[in-house]
């Protein structure tokens, strides 16, 4: 099965200029979605995490499924002000504006191997954000994970951390 059949891309959407790549049609494909689940699981297998984090909102439908499949927790990591008690935060740029990511300050244990996963890469302000934030946090991040990546926007650079992906779009 071609994951890339069930994406579609969108034309200027949020901004002109703008491909949008959509999960939703992945998403609503119960066969497809399970089988980018079952690919994502075996990649990120090898690198034995204790735990799976994912990022506010799309990568939390990412993260989710698979902590499950993995019989791992999951930590979210959230847009400001959602999360109660003691939290840290990190500001970052995103491909079309600026954001800013929150976890819980208890969220990991100090050496928990934790990786992260979104369901894009694009500018990779995102994704090494919550590798910033989860260090700060005590985890060490053994790697990044997304269902796409934008490859031309060369994210992977930014990012200090072994990246996999299940698709990727060079234009
Ligand atoms: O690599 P980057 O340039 O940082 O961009 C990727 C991020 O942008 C999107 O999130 P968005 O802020 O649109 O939020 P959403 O998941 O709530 O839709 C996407 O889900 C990634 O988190
Ligand atoms: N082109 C894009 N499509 C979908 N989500 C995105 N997040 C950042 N850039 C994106």
């Amino acid at each position: 099965m071609d994951l890339k059949d069930h994406i579609r891309g969108i034309p200027d959407f949020p901004k002109p200029g703008i491909m949008f790549l959509d999960i939703s049609t992945l998403l609503r494909h119960g066969a497809a979605w399970r089988s980018a689940m079952a690919r994502l699981a075996d990649i990120i297998r090898p690198y034995k995490p204790d735990m799976l984090a994912g990022i506010e909102s799309r990568g939390f439908l990412v993260a989710a499924p698979l902590a499950l499949e993995l019989g791992l927790g999951f930590v979210m990591l959230r847009k400001p002000r959602k999360l109660p008690g003691l939290t840290i935060g990190l500001n970052y740029a995103l491909e079309y504006g600026t954001d800013r990511i929150e976890m819980q300050a208890d969220a990991v244990k100090k050496g928990d191997r934790v990786v992260v996963l979104d369901d894009l890469l694009a500018t990779g302000g995102t994704l090494a954000a919550g590798i910033s934030l989860l260090r700060q946090a005590g985890a060490e991040v053994p790697c990044a994970a997304t269902l796409i990546e934008l490859s031309f926007l060369n994210g992977r650079a930014r990012l200090d951390v072994p990246f996999e992906s299940l698709m990727t779009y060079d234009s």
